[in-house]
C-alpha cells in the first residue's frame, strides 16, 4: 500500500505538487493520470525518496521508503528508462543491481524471461531500442519481487505489442495482490489498464475514482428519447428544467434529466416511449472536463 498525505513540493515559485493526499490499495492497477506537468513524476519521486517534500509525508507499506532495509524488495520502480550504464549488458546491469540486495543470477534470469529480454541479455544496453530499454527498466523494477510497483509512463514510445505486453503484465501483478501505481497522460491507455484512477492537475487531486464512476459523474451525459408524443414530452421536460434538442431523425436528445426521470414523467402523463437510451459521456470527455477545469480555474502557481 502507498499512503500520501498532504504532500507538497515547491521548486522556487512553482508548486509542482499541492497538498496531495491519496492511498494506493493493493490488488488493483491504479492509474495516476494528469496532463504534462501535472506533478505525477514529482509525486512518484517523493514516494521513493528521490525528492524531498516541501511538506507532507509518503509511506510505502507503512513506512517512509528510506526506512525499509531492502527497498528493492519492497518497491519496484521505473522512473527513467534512460538511466542505464550504456556499455553494460542487460544481464550485467541487472546482476549489479541484484547483488546490492543479495540476489543472484537465478533471479536475473527470471526477470529477463519475464520481460522477454533473455535473447538480448548479453548485448550492451546502450544499443537497446526505447521499447527494449523500457523492458529492461521493468526487469530491474521486478528484480526484488516487490509488493509495490511504481511505473512512470511505462508505455511511452512503445509499439502496440509492447503496450499490450505492459498492460497484461500490470494486470497480472495486481492479480497477484501487489500494489501497482502507473502514471500516464493518456486516458485512453489508462481506461484499458487501470481499475482505479487518481487524476491530478496542477499538482492537485481532481478525482480519486473508478473508471465507471468517472463516466457516470461526468457532465455531458444525455438521453436519447423516441416518442410519438414528442411535443408534449418536450414541454414537460423543459418545464422541469431539462434541455431538449431535436435530432435529425426525429428523436429528442435530453440533457439535465436521467432516463429514470424521463421514464417516470412519461408514465405519469400516459405518454408512449419507443426508445430511452442513456448516452454516457466518453471517458476522454470526462477526463477533459476535469482537467480543463483545473487549467482554467486552478489559480496561479
Ligand atoms: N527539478 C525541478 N526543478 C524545477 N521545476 C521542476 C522540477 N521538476 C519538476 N518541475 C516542475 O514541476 C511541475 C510538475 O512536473 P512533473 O514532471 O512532476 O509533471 P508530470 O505530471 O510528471 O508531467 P509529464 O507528464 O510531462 O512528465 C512542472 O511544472 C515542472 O516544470
Amino acid at each position: 500500500m502507498i499512503e500520501v498525505q498532504e504532500l507538497t513540493k515547491r521548486y522556487g515559485r512553482t508548486t509542482a505538487v499541492d497538498s496531495l493526499s491519496f492511498t494506493v490499495e493493493p490488488g488493483r492497477v491504479t492509474g495516476f493520470l494528469g496532463p504534462n506537468g501535472a506533478g505525477k513524476s514529482t509525486t512518484m519521486r517523493m514516494i521513493v525518496g528521490l525528492d524531498r517534500p516541501t511538506a507532507g509525508t509518503t509511506r510505502v507499506n507503512g513506512k517512509p521508503y528510506p526506512a525499509h532495509r531492502a527497498p528493492l524488495c519492497e518497491v519496484g520502480t521505473l522512473l527513467d528508462a534512460g538511466g542505464l550504464h550504456k556499455g553494460r549488458t542487460a544481464y550485467h546491469h541487472l546482476l549489479a543491481l541484484a547483488r546490492t540486495h543479495g540476489l543472484g543470477p537465478r533471479r536475473v534470469a527470471d526477470v529477463l524471461d519475464l520481460t522477454g529480454l533473455a535473447g538480448v541479455a548479453h548485448r550492451p544496453a546502450g544499443g537497446f531500442s526505447l521499447g527494449m530499454a523500457q523492458r529492461l527498466g521493468i526487469a530491474a523494477a521486478l528484480l526484488g519481487d516487490p509488493s509495490v510497483v511504481l511505473l512512470d509512463e511505462p508505455v511511452n514510445g512503445l509499439d502496440p505489442d509492447g503496450v499490450l505486453w505492459i498492460r497484461t503484465l500490470l494486470r497480472d501483478l495486481a492479480a497477484q495482490g501487489r500494489t501497482v501505481l502507473v502514471s500516464s497522460h493518456l486516458m485512453s491507455e489508462m481506461a484499458l489498464t487501470a481499475d482505479h484512477l487518481l487524476i491530478i492537475g496542477r499538482g492537485r487531486l481532481l478525482a480519486d475514482t473508478t473508471v465507471d464512476d468517472l463516466i457516470d459523474g461526468a457532465a455531458g451525459g444525455s438521453v436519447l428519447v423516441r416518442t410519438p408524443d414528442a411535443d408534449r414530452l418536450r414541454h414537460l421536460l423543459t418545464a422541469a428544467g431539462a434541455s431538449v434538442a431535436d435530432t435529425d431523425d426525429g428523436a429528442l436528445r435530453v440533457t439535465g434529466a436521467g432516463a429514470g426521470r424521463i421514464g417516470t414523467t412519461a408514465r405519469d402523463h400516459a405518454l408512449v416511449l419507443h426508445e430511452l437510451t442513456p448516452h454516457r459521456a466518453s471517458l476522454e470527455e470526462a477526463y477533459m472536463d476535469l482537467t480543463r477545469t483545473a487549467v482554467e480555474y486552478g489559480g496561479t502557481r
